[in-house]
This record gives C-alpha cells, sequence and structure tokens, in this order.
C-alpha cells in the first residue's frame, strides 16, 4: 500500500523506533471485527450458538473478531444480536461506560456504531440523543438504534451549535466522535487517503474546535465526555484537546480503564490514548476521557410531550407486556410513541425520532410498528418461534407469506411476533394457519 508521503514523515515522526513496526502492519489485513447487542445476548448465550468462528478480542468484552464468515447476511443480524464494528472503533463507548438512568448525547453519531452501544448499556432507563449533521446519514442511524431495540432514543439531525443552545449542561455523558482526515483508516479504506490529500488535519480540526466547545457546554458538572478520531494527527487530537482544557478550564483530562496495548498521548497529555495497527488488532484511533468539575444542578426539562393513550393501543400493549406506567405516551398524527416522563426535550429541534415508535392508531385499530417488535422480548404468548435452520426465516426476511399450521400455536388468529432462536425479528398476522407478513419492507433480506 503506498501511503501519502507527507502522512509517511509525520508518522516517522510521531513514532521514532516503532515506524517500521507501523509501516509493516499496512500488510496485514485487517480484522472483522462484531460487537454483541448487550441488551439481547451474552457472550456466554451467543457463544453457545453462534456459526462464526469468533476470538475475544481482549479489551472489549462484548467485542469479537471473526473470519470470512458473512455475518450481515445471518438471521442474527436481523435479529438485532450485534453490530458490525472494527475492534479499536469499539473503544470509545465502551471506555465511556453509561449506566442506566444516564443521559447520554452521541453528537456525531452516524451510522450508529458507538452509540447502539452507548443505549445497550442503559437497558431502557435515562435516554440517549443520537446526532448528525448529515440528514440521510441520521436515517440510517435510527435504523441501527431501532434494529438493535433500543427503547429511549431521540435522534436529531442537527448542528451541535443549535443543540447547545437548548440543552446547556444537560447530559451527563457525551460522547464526541469527531469528524477528522481518517488517517488510522487508510488499511481498511485506502480510497480515504484521496481524501485526506484534499482536506487534511488543518481542515477538521477547526471544526472538531466547534464541535467539543459545544460538547463540553451540554455537559452537566460532574459528567464525563468522551472524545474520539479515528486519526492519528497530533493537531486533530492533542491539539483539540489542549484547545478544550484552554477554553473551558473546567474540564480535566482523566485516565481511561487501562489496556497494555494502549499508548500514551503527546503533549504531556498522557492519559489521551492512541491505538496503533502494529500494537494492537485493530485500526488507528484516539480517546481522551473527561471530566467537568462541580456538583450538578438540576437539569432543566423544558418540554413534555403527552397525549392520552387511545384505549385500542393499551389494550395491544397491555397483552404484550409492554404498558409501562413509567412512560409518557405522545401521538402525533396516528404515530404512538413512547417516552420517559422526564425527558424534557425540547419542542424546535429537526427529529427522526422522539422515543420508541410503537405504532399507529388508525380508526380505532392498532397497528404495531417494526421497533416495538425489536424492543420485545421471546418469551410469552403470541410468538412463532423458528430455529436459524428452518427456510421460513429467510423467507419471512424476504416478506412471504408463511404456512405455519404445523406449529402448536395457542391462538389461531391475530397478531403474532416472529422469532428466530427466541430472538424477535418481527411482526405477522395470523389466520388460518397462514401468517401475512407484516415485516418492516425497508428492511427486508435482499
Ligand atoms: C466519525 S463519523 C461518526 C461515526 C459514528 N460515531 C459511528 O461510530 O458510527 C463523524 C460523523 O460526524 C458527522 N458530523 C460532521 N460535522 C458535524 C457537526 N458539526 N455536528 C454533528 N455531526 C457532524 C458526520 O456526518 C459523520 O457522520
Amino acid at each position: 500500500m503506498h501511503l501519502p508521503e507527507k502522512f509517511q514523515k509525520e508518522m516517522e515522526t510521531l513514532l521514532g523506533d516503532e515506524y517500521q513496526a507501523f509501516t509493516e502492519s499496512y500488510d496485514r489485513q485487517p480484522e472483522n471485527g462484531l460487537r454483541l447487542n448487550r441488551r439481547k445476548v451474552t457472550g456466554e448465550e451467543f457463544l453457545a450458538r453462534t456459526p462464526f468462528l469468533l476470538k475475544r478480542i481482549p479489551w472489549i468484552d462484548n467485542g469479537y473478531t471473526y473470519g470470512e464468515e458473512t455475518p450481515a447476511k445471518d438471521p442474527y443480524y436481523y435479529a438485532g444480536l450485534y453490530y458490525l464494528q472494527e475492534p479499536s472503533a469499539m473503544t470509545p463507548a465502551n471506555r465511556l461506560a453509561p449506566e442506566p438512568g444516564d443521559y447520554v448525547l452521541d453528537l456525531c453519531a452516524a451510522p450508529g456504531g458507538k452509540a447502539t452501544e452507548l443505549g445497550a448499556r442503559l437497558n431502557g432507563e435515562g435516554l440517549l440523543l443520537a446526532n448528525d449533521i448529515s440528514n440521510s446519514r441520521a436515517k440510517a442511524l435510527l435504523k441501527n438504534l431501532e434494529l438493535m431495540g433500543i427503547p429511549n432514543i431521540y435522534v436529531t439531525s442537527e448542528t451541535s451549535e443549535k443543540l447547545a443552545k437548548v440543552l446547556p449542561e444537560f447530559f451527563d455523558k457525551i460522547l464526541v466522535d469527531a469528524p477528522c482526515s481518517g488517517e488510522g483508516m487508510f488499511r481498511k479504506e485506502p480510497r480515504m487517503m484521496a481524501d485526506w490529500e484534499q482536506q487534511g488535519p488543518e481542515y477538521y480540526s477547526k471544526l472538531q474546535r466547534e464541535i467539543i466547545l459545544d460538547a463540553a457546554d451540554m455537559l452537566r458538572p460532574g459528567g464525563k465526555l468522551m472524545y474520539s478520531t479515528c486519526t492519528f494527527s497530533e493537531l486533530e487530537n492533542e491539539g483539540t484537546i489542549q484547545y478544550l482544557l484552554e477554553q473551558r478550564p473546567e474540564m480535566k483530562l482523566i485516565p481511561c480503564a487501562p489496556y497494555e496495548g494502549f499508548a500514551k498521548g503527546r503533549r504531556g497529555l498522557e492519559d489521551c490514548v492512541r491505538i496503533f495497527p502494529h500494537r494492537m488488532n485493530g485500526e488507528g484511533h484516539f480517546l481522551a476521557l473527561l471530566e467537568k468539575e462541580g456538583e450538578p444542578g438540576k437539569r432543566k426539562n423544558t418540554t413534555k410531550r403527552s397525549s392520552e393513550l387511545p384505549a385500542e393501543a393499551k389494550e395491544f400493549l397491555e397483552a404484550w407486556g409492554m404498558y409501562r406506567k413509567e412512560w409518557q405516551y405522545y401521538l402525533r398524527e396516528d404515530r404512538l410513541y413512547a417516552l420517559g416522563k422526564k425527558d424534557g426535550m425540547p419542542e424546535n429541534l429537526r427529529y427522526l425520532r422522539t422515543g420508541l415508535y410503537l405504532g399507529d392508531c388508525k380508526k380505532k385499530r392498532f397497528e404495531p410498528y417494526q421497533a416495538l417488535a425489536m424492543a420485545l422480548d421471546g418469551n410469552g404468548e403470541n410468538r412463532i418461534h423458528l430455529n436459524r435452520e428452518d427456510p421460513r426465516v429467510i423467507r419471512y426476511l424476504k416478506g412471504e407469506t408463511l404456512d405455519v399450521s404445523d406449529l402448536d400455536l395457542k391462538k389461531q388468529k391475530g397478531w403474532q411476533l416472529v422469532c428466530v432462536d427466541g430472538y424477535p425479528l418481527g411482526w405477522g398476522k395470523l389466520a388460518n394457519g397462514s401468517l401475512k407478513n407484516k415485516y418492516y419492507a425497508g428492511w427486508r433480506w435482499q
């Protein structure tokens, strides 16, 4: 692989004696990784049934590498059991480690590689605002969050500046996975070298400085902010952190959970972490974990969205064990959403999603939506259980009607949740031993 000359010189200066080992790493194949959805499956459960040859990633508790298999073409992928992600990219969300109840912001979130892990860690408590300035990328982000069955989400497409104006000191944990020159990805995506020649570290550094200050202003005192990039550039990495520390003296750099392969930060910022492909089995990455000094004040809850829950929807949700007193129900046109009562997210943002989209209330009937299926579990009545090897699984994912007359089902009519090995895939409607396919058309098996 021919690396740009200017990049080679910079890396030689950065790495000294290690430079040769670094260049040799470009002759090795990048690792393929998958990260388990901790909301749905434990490592033990997945290893007991996985069709893939997996190897644990030593610094990520739910991360594995795989070989030549194609896990994106597997029913378990459609059941949201894992997200495909290269190993280094798993690190920022893992080390930010939000807890259930936290208010979390992923400011540059699309397509959701890190947001899906942040959301899964909340386990339905607190909220995740996943934002990306690009509307088309934010759509992919929304799909990934819903596929993983994460209920307590808001998805927006806004600038960091706009968010900072309306959400001052609102979040307990913030991830800034910043747009960057992508030097750490040259091995996996060589086309990024051409982009780098056009728009390098100087271009991105300006953007990063704006974004990180906005992020710091949205952090509550006592909260934590993770800044990450997939580049090696000192200007974009330590340079951005130095700028933040100067401009917002209440922000302090703190260590993140260590791993032997991590390299220390430069410019005296030793608690920053660089991941080099010659030291670890992953692409290049940079991380800096920061904390805001002070005691958290009372969070301003600006908006209450609430509607009366239509009786037919309540009945459906109760029957599926998904009626929750701690939720607030919100009907916009025909669409019904569930939100946390204390969310307080402002009105005037470009939302792609507010909360869990439960379904549509039309003519006194409730039609459940795909995201509700993914947020349920496989236990209980009205589930159609198929094994991964049953050809009906793929046929279901392709949108076909299924003959299920051979299955021993308690009810012979009405809504059913189709599950693969106990993990929900989507809806179907049963009549006379035949299952009408209600799998969301936009997600069908291609
Ligand atoms: C490195 S990518 C994020 C990858 C993502 N975190 C993941 O793990 O899948 C950076 C993202 O920042 C977005 N972006 C660029 N400028 C932004 C801004 N000013 N505010 C918010 N997002 C921005 C880009 O559209 C891009 O999707």
